[in-house]
Protein backbone atom coordinates (compact mmCIF):
# COMPACT_ATOMS: atom_id res chain seq x y z
CA UNK A 1 0.00 0.00 0.00
CA UNK A 2 1.68 3.47 -0.88
CA UNK A 3 3.30 4.93 2.35
CA UNK A 4 0.48 7.42 3.24
CA UNK A 5 0.74 8.21 6.91
CA UNK A 6 3.23 6.59 9.81
CA UNK A 7 3.49 2.57 9.82
CA UNK A 8 1.75 0.73 12.14
CA UNK A 9 2.74 -1.32 15.64
CA UNK A 10 0.75 -4.90 15.18
CA UNK A 11 -0.84 -3.83 18.72
CA UNK A 12 -2.81 -0.69 17.09
CA UNK A 13 -4.39 -2.49 14.64
CA UNK A 14 -7.77 -3.60 15.72
CA UNK A 15 -8.09 -4.90 12.21
CA UNK A 16 -5.28 -6.25 10.17
CA UNK A 17 -5.75 -7.54 6.68
CA UNK A 18 -3.20 -8.71 4.74
CA UNK A 19 -3.15 -10.68 1.02
CA UNK A 20 -6.37 -10.34 0.84
CA UNK A 21 -8.19 -12.62 -1.81
CA UNK A 22 -11.32 -12.31 -2.65
CA UNK A 23 -14.34 -13.83 -5.32
CA UNK A 24 -17.12 -14.88 -7.40
CA UNK A 25 -17.12 -17.91 -9.75
CA UNK A 26 -14.20 -16.19 -12.64
CA UNK A 27 -14.82 -12.29 -10.69
CA UNK A 28 -12.53 -11.55 -8.46
CA UNK A 29 -12.96 -8.85 -6.19
CA UNK A 30 -9.87 -8.52 -3.89
CA UNK A 31 -6.69 -9.47 -4.86
CA UNK A 32 -3.87 -9.51 -2.47
CA UNK A 33 -5.72 -6.55 -0.21
CA UNK A 34 -4.12 -4.99 2.66
CA UNK A 35 -5.77 -3.14 5.77
CA UNK A 36 -4.98 -1.43 9.23
CA UNK A 37 -7.81 0.23 10.97
CA UNK A 38 -5.96 1.51 13.69
CA UNK A 39 -7.84 1.55 17.93
CA UNK A 40 -10.10 4.24 18.49
CA UNK A 41 -10.09 6.14 14.60
CA UNK A 42 -13.06 6.02 12.20
CA UNK A 43 -11.46 4.88 9.16
CA UNK A 44 -13.56 5.77 6.31
CA UNK A 45 -13.93 3.00 3.12
CA UNK A 46 -14.35 4.47 -0.08
CA UNK A 47 -14.42 3.61 -3.43
CA UNK A 48 -16.66 3.52 -6.83
CA UNK A 49 -19.31 1.22 -6.91
CA UNK A 50 -18.72 -2.76 -7.29
CA UNK A 51 -14.85 -2.10 -5.96
CA UNK A 52 -15.70 -4.63 -2.88
CA UNK A 53 -16.34 -2.24 0.09
CA UNK A 54 -19.28 -4.51 1.38
CA UNK A 55 -17.73 -7.83 0.13
CA UNK A 56 -14.59 -6.36 2.60
CA UNK A 57 -16.37 -5.72 5.30
CA UNK A 58 -18.15 -8.91 5.02
CA UNK A 59 -15.34 -11.08 4.58
CA UNK A 60 -14.24 -9.41 8.19
CA UNK A 61 -16.95 -10.43 9.79
CA UNK A 62 -17.01 -13.53 8.71
CA UNK A 63 -20.09 -13.62 6.21
CA UNK A 64 -17.93 -13.79 3.18
CA UNK A 65 -15.80 -16.83 2.68
CA UNK A 66 -11.82 -15.83 1.60
CA UNK A 67 -9.49 -17.72 -1.09
CA UNK A 68 -6.63 -16.41 0.44
CA UNK A 69 -5.06 -14.04 2.78
CA UNK A 70 -5.02 -13.72 6.82
CA UNK A 71 -7.81 -11.46 8.87
CA UNK A 72 -7.07 -10.66 12.30
CA UNK A 73 -9.27 -8.56 14.41
CA UNK A 74 -8.23 -7.96 18.07
CA UNK A 75 -5.24 -9.77 17.26
CA UNK A 76 -6.99 -13.29 16.23
CA UNK A 77 -6.70 -15.24 13.40
CA UNK A 78 -10.51 -15.40 12.14
CA UNK A 79 -9.92 -18.47 9.94
CA UNK A 80 -8.52 -20.37 12.96
CA UNK A 81 -10.92 -19.99 15.23
CA UNK A 82 -13.60 -22.64 16.46
CA UNK A 83 -17.11 -22.37 16.71
CA UNK A 84 -17.15 -21.03 20.59
CA UNK A 85 -13.89 -18.81 19.98
CA UNK A 86 -16.11 -17.15 16.58
CA UNK A 87 -18.72 -16.47 18.58
CA UNK A 88 -17.00 -14.94 21.36
CA UNK A 89 -14.81 -12.86 18.87
CA UNK A 90 -18.13 -11.72 17.13
CA UNK A 91 -20.20 -10.56 20.58
CA UNK A 92 -16.54 -7.53 20.42
CA UNK A 93 -18.43 -6.21 17.17
CA UNK A 94 -21.56 -4.41 16.09
CA UNK A 95 -22.72 -4.41 12.33
CA UNK A 96 -25.06 -1.82 10.78
CA UNK A 97 -26.01 -3.14 7.53
CA UNK A 98 -26.92 -1.07 4.59
CA UNK A 99 -30.43 0.32 5.49
CA UNK A 100 -30.18 -0.54 9.12
CA UNK A 101 -31.40 -3.99 7.76
CA UNK A 102 -33.75 -4.43 10.31
CA UNK A 103 -36.70 -7.68 11.41
CA UNK A 104 -39.70 -5.55 9.80
CA UNK A 105 -41.31 -7.90 12.26
CA UNK A 106 -39.80 -6.91 15.24
CA UNK A 107 -40.75 -3.78 17.47
CA UNK A 108 -37.32 -1.38 17.35
CA UNK A 109 -36.90 -2.63 21.10
CA UNK A 110 -37.30 -6.16 19.68
CA UNK A 111 -34.75 -6.03 17.08
CA UNK A 112 -32.06 -4.57 19.79
CA UNK A 113 -32.52 -7.79 21.97
CA UNK A 114 -31.80 -9.91 18.82
CA UNK A 115 -28.13 -9.87 19.68
CA UNK A 116 -28.42 -10.02 23.24
CA UNK A 117 -30.80 -12.86 22.76
CA UNK A 118 -28.35 -14.58 20.68
CA UNK A 119 -25.29 -13.86 22.54
CA UNK A 120 -26.31 -13.01 26.32
CA UNK A 121 -28.51 -14.67 29.13
CA UNK A 122 -30.47 -12.12 30.72
CA UNK A 123 -33.78 -11.79 32.21
CA UNK A 124 -36.44 -10.65 29.82
CA UNK A 125 -36.79 -6.92 31.68
CA UNK A 126 -32.82 -6.80 32.27
CA UNK A 127 -33.14 -7.11 28.21
CA UNK A 128 -36.11 -4.39 28.17
CA UNK A 129 -34.41 -1.74 30.34
CA UNK A 130 -31.21 -2.36 28.36
CA UNK A 131 -33.33 -1.72 24.57
CA UNK A 132 -34.61 1.04 25.96
CA UNK A 133 -31.10 2.63 26.61
CA UNK A 134 -29.84 2.15 23.69
CA UNK A 135 -32.84 3.51 22.08
CA UNK A 136 -32.15 6.78 24.22
CA UNK A 137 -28.15 6.27 23.35
CA UNK A 138 -28.68 6.82 19.38
CA UNK A 139 -31.09 9.88 20.60
CA UNK A 140 -34.57 7.91 19.45
CA UNK A 141 -37.67 9.08 21.83
CA UNK A 142 -38.55 6.50 24.29
CA UNK A 143 -41.57 5.85 22.36
CA UNK A 144 -40.04 4.55 19.09
CA UNK A 145 -38.91 1.13 21.52
CA UNK A 146 -42.31 -0.71 20.77
CA UNK A 147 -42.93 1.15 17.54
CA UNK A 148 -42.37 -1.12 14.57
CA UNK A 149 -39.82 0.09 11.64
CA UNK A 150 -42.64 0.30 9.16
CA UNK A 151 -43.57 3.75 11.59
CA UNK A 152 -40.18 4.49 11.35
CA UNK A 153 -38.82 7.48 9.06
CA UNK A 154 -35.84 6.89 7.61
CA UNK A 155 -33.32 8.47 9.88
CA UNK A 156 -34.99 6.75 12.80
CA UNK A 157 -34.37 3.60 11.09
CA UNK A 158 -30.70 4.39 11.16
CA UNK A 159 -30.66 5.34 14.51
CA UNK A 160 -32.54 1.44 15.33
CA UNK A 161 -30.29 -0.23 13.38
CA UNK A 162 -27.40 2.16 14.93
CA UNK A 163 -28.73 0.72 18.06
CA UNK A 164 -28.74 -2.87 17.37
CA UNK A 165 -25.45 -2.59 16.13
CA UNK A 166 -24.41 -1.19 19.86
CA UNK A 167 -26.72 -3.68 21.92
CA UNK A 168 -23.52 -5.92 22.86
CA UNK A 169 -21.45 -2.62 24.31
CA UNK A 170 -18.91 -3.27 20.92
CA UNK A 171 -15.55 -1.91 20.94
CA UNK A 172 -16.20 -1.94 17.37
CA UNK A 173 -18.61 -0.82 15.35
CA UNK A 174 -19.25 -1.31 10.86
CA UNK A 175 -21.17 0.68 9.43
CA UNK A 176 -21.88 0.35 5.78
CA UNK A 177 -23.25 3.59 4.14
CA UNK A 178 -24.86 4.87 7.39
CA UNK A 179 -26.09 7.79 5.71
CA UNK A 180 -27.24 6.91 2.52
CA UNK A 181 -30.82 7.87 1.49
CA UNK A 182 -30.60 10.37 4.01
CA UNK A 183 -31.37 14.38 3.84
CA UNK A 184 -28.04 16.29 4.62
CA UNK A 185 -29.56 17.25 7.58
CA UNK A 186 -29.87 13.98 9.20
CA UNK A 187 -27.04 13.11 7.55
CA UNK A 188 -25.06 15.60 9.37
CA UNK A 189 -26.73 14.25 12.59
CA UNK A 190 -26.64 10.99 12.22
CA UNK A 191 -22.34 11.94 11.78
CA UNK A 192 -22.37 13.95 14.94
CA UNK A 193 -23.68 10.93 16.40
CA UNK A 194 -20.96 8.40 15.38
CA UNK A 195 -18.57 10.78 16.56
CA UNK A 196 -20.05 11.41 20.01
CA UNK A 197 -20.63 7.68 20.27
CA UNK A 198 -16.97 6.60 19.15
CA UNK A 199 -15.61 9.57 21.38
CA UNK A 200 -17.98 8.65 25.01
CA UNK A 201 -17.59 4.60 24.37
CA UNK A 202 -14.12 4.50 22.55
CA UNK A 203 -15.30 3.06 19.53
CA UNK A 204 -13.62 1.83 16.61
CA UNK A 205 -14.95 2.72 13.23
CA UNK A 206 -15.00 0.80 10.09
CA UNK A 207 -17.15 2.86 8.32
CA UNK A 208 -18.20 3.10 4.39
CA UNK A 209 -19.20 5.28 3.16
CA UNK A 210 -20.18 7.23 -0.57
CA UNK A 211 -20.74 10.78 1.78
CA UNK A 212 -17.88 13.13 0.96
CA UNK A 213 -19.46 15.41 3.82
CA UNK A 214 -19.48 12.26 6.36
CA UNK A 215 -15.52 11.90 5.08
CA UNK A 216 -14.52 15.51 6.41
CA UNK A 217 -17.13 15.66 9.26
CA UNK A 218 -15.94 12.51 10.85
CA UNK A 219 -13.10 10.29 9.57
CA UNK A 220 -9.49 9.93 10.67
CA UNK A 221 -8.79 8.48 7.94
CA UNK A 222 -10.10 6.87 4.74
CA UNK A 223 -8.99 4.13 2.72
CA UNK A 224 -9.17 4.30 -1.36
CA UNK A 225 -10.46 0.90 -2.69
CA UNK A 226 -9.35 1.03 -6.27
CA UNK A 227 -8.00 -1.88 -8.78
CA UNK A 228 -9.21 -4.52 -6.09
CA UNK A 229 -6.81 -3.48 -3.12
CA UNK A 230 -7.01 -0.58 -1.43
CA UNK A 231 -4.93 1.59 -3.37
CA UNK A 232 -4.28 4.26 -0.35
CA UNK A 233 -4.63 4.85 3.32
CA UNK A 234 -4.42 8.12 4.73
CA UNK A 235 -6.01 11.69 5.91
CA UNK A 236 -7.49 13.21 3.48
CA UNK A 237 -4.87 16.10 2.62
CA UNK A 238 -2.35 13.40 2.77
CA UNK A 239 -4.49 11.97 -0.14
CA UNK A 240 -4.92 14.79 -1.97
CA UNK A 241 -1.48 14.67 -2.83
CA UNK A 242 -1.89 11.08 -4.06
CA UNK A 243 -1.81 10.72 -8.32
CA UNK A 244 -4.30 8.69 -8.86
CA UNK A 245 -7.40 9.58 -11.59
CA UNK A 246 -10.21 7.95 -9.54
CA UNK A 247 -9.15 9.52 -6.08
CA UNK A 248 -7.98 13.37 -7.55
CA UNK A 249 -11.57 12.94 -9.19
CA UNK A 250 -13.21 11.59 -5.86
CA UNK A 251 -11.42 14.97 -3.34
CA UNK A 252 -10.66 17.52 -5.84
CA UNK A 253 -13.92 16.90 -8.32
CA UNK A 254 -16.87 19.61 -8.02
CA UNK A 255 -18.41 17.91 -4.90
CA UNK A 256 -15.11 17.01 -3.08
CA UNK A 257 -14.22 20.59 -3.16
CA UNK A 258 -17.19 21.71 -1.63
CA UNK A 259 -17.46 18.94 1.00
CA UNK A 260 -13.86 20.10 1.58
CA UNK A 261 -14.87 23.82 1.80
CA UNK A 262 -16.88 22.72 4.81
CA UNK A 263 -20.23 23.56 3.83
CA UNK A 264 -21.66 23.52 6.80
CA UNK A 265 -25.16 21.69 8.33
CA UNK A 266 -27.69 22.13 11.01
CA UNK A 267 -27.37 19.80 13.52
CA UNK A 268 -30.77 18.09 14.29
CA UNK A 269 -32.16 15.25 14.89
CA UNK A 270 -32.54 13.01 12.00
N1 LIG B 1 -23.18 -12.76 -3.22
C1 LIG B 1 -22.59 -12.33 -4.34
N2 LIG B 1 -22.52 -13.13 -5.43
C2 LIG B 1 -21.91 -12.71 -6.56
N3 LIG B 1 -21.33 -11.51 -6.71
C3 LIG B 1 -21.36 -10.67 -5.67
C4 LIG B 1 -21.99 -11.04 -4.43
N4 LIG B 1 -21.86 -10.00 -3.55
C5 LIG B 1 -21.20 -9.04 -4.22
N5 LIG B 1 -20.90 -9.44 -5.46
C6 LIG B 1 -20.14 -8.66 -6.46
O1 LIG B 1 -18.96 -8.21 -5.85
C7 LIG B 1 -18.64 -6.89 -6.32
C8 LIG B 1 -18.41 -6.00 -5.15
O2 LIG B 1 -19.65 -5.80 -4.49
P1 LIG B 1 -19.78 -4.86 -3.21
O3 LIG B 1 -21.21 -4.91 -2.79
O4 LIG B 1 -18.75 -5.20 -2.20
O5 LIG B 1 -19.43 -3.44 -3.83
P2 LIG B 1 -19.42 -2.03 -3.11
O6 LIG B 1 -18.06 -1.45 -3.32
O7 LIG B 1 -19.88 -2.16 -1.70
O8 LIG B 1 -20.47 -1.26 -4.03
P3 LIG B 1 -21.54 -0.10 -3.70
O9 LIG B 1 -20.73 1.12 -3.41
O10 LIG B 1 -22.30 0.02 -4.98
O11 LIG B 1 -22.38 -0.56 -2.53
C9 LIG B 1 -19.76 -6.48 -7.25
O12 LIG B 1 -19.35 -6.71 -8.58
C10 LIG B 1 -20.89 -7.40 -6.87
O13 LIG B 1 -21.73 -7.63 -7.96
Amino acid sequence: MPGLGPTLDEDDAVIRVRGLVTGFGEQIIHDKLDLDVRKGEILGVVGGSGTGKSVLMRAIVGLQSTREGSIKVFGEETRDLDAAAAKDLRRRWGVMFQEGALFSSLSVAENIEVPMREFLDLPEPLMDELAGYKVTMVGLPVEAGPKFPSELSGGMKKRAGLARALSLDPLLLFLDEPTAGLDPISAAAFDELIKVLKETLGLTVFLITHDLDTLHAICDRVAVLADKKVLAVGTIPELLTFDHPWVREYFSGPRGRAAGAGKTKTMEPA
